[in-house]
């Protein structure tokens, strides 16, 4: 069964205790070895998919009980990128090698998705954010050094990071999904500070290369009522539309950003001053 996340409104996550915020919001378990666990979130339809190959290819399920399609990808379109070891995306029998930060867009129509790792005991873990799509576009593979690089921040204010986007307007086309990673430089904590909101999309992040033993506070909610959760490695927190979505890790990190909405300009952001915050 797949986890369904409602819509939520800014005046709701005022009342919410510290566990009811996480069981809206947090996805604590993207990544089980030889299953395909599938978040659905009705904020755009966005969906948060992770699947971990073992012994067994795994054939991506149509997720007929929210999707009520024919295929997974009979109205969707979806993006994947590897965060483990070398692996292998077959879609309709095209087969695509994806190695670690390797990223796939496979577009509406395509029939049958199979996953598997090049290794069972150091499987590939591949992330995957899906969401409406009106036409199909090109299948396409980016590698790491395809991505389009953004410098951002500075290492006196600890948020140096690098953006590498993916699918977005001047790279991979899609027709709603924006995607891509960001790595905070050594020494950096803070990701997307000041921070900013875009009622035209909402975003989910996925934390990941972050040390076991260390955790991100993942800031939310709007600009001058603001919550935390606090995040392991491997794990997604959905930012609806209104929210802001930033984090300040006890170490550096990597995460994966995806949104979807009403348009996909990677800059359109409402930024919010530092000072205003609350
Ligand atoms: O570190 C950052 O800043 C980001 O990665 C920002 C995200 O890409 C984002 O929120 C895009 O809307
Ligand atoms: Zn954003």
């Amino acid at each position: 069964m797949t986890d369904l996340r409602f819509g939520s409104h800014p005046e709701d996550i005022k009342q919410l205790t510290t566990s009811a915020l996480r069981d809206r919001f947090l996805i604590s378990e993207v990544m089980k070895p030889g299953q395909v666990t599938a978040s659905y979130s009705v904020h755009d339809r966005m969906m948060v998919i992770g699947v971990v190959p073992t012994i067994k290819a795994i054939t991506l399920p149509t997720f007929e009980e929210l999707t009520k399609a024919n295929f997974f990808l009979e109205r969707r379109e979806l993006g994947i990128i590897n965060v483990g070891a070398k692996g292998t995306v077959t879609v309709d029998g095209e087969r695509f090698e994806l190695d670690n930060k390797e990223c796939l867009y496979v577009g509406r129509g395509k029939k049958e998705i199979v996953f598997s790792s090049g290794s069972p005991s150091t499987p590939a873990e591949l992330y995957v954010n899906s969401c409406p799509a009106h036409r199909e576009y090109p299948t396409t593979k980016a590698t790491f050094a395809d991505a389009n690089e953004v410098k951002l921040g500075s290492k006196e204010n600890c948020n140096e990071r690098t953006i590498y986007q993916y699918i977005h307007d001047g790279g991979i086309q899609s027709c709603q999904l924006v995607m891509g990673l960001t790595i905070l430089a050594p020494g950096s904590i803070w990701n997307t500070f000041p921070p900013h909101t875009h009622n035209r999309r909402m975003e989910v992040y996925f934390y990941f290369d972050l040390p076991e033993d260390q955790i991100v506070m993942h800031f939310m909610g709007e600009p001058q009522e603001t919550r935390h959760l606090a995040m392991s490695n491997k794990q997604a927190v959905i930012s609806p539309e209104w929210s802001i979505h930033a984090g300040a890790g006890t170490s550096n990190y990597t995460f994966i950003w995806s949104m979807a909405g009403e348009n996909k300009a990677f800059t359109d952001m409402d930024g919010h001053q530092l000072k205003s915050i609350r």
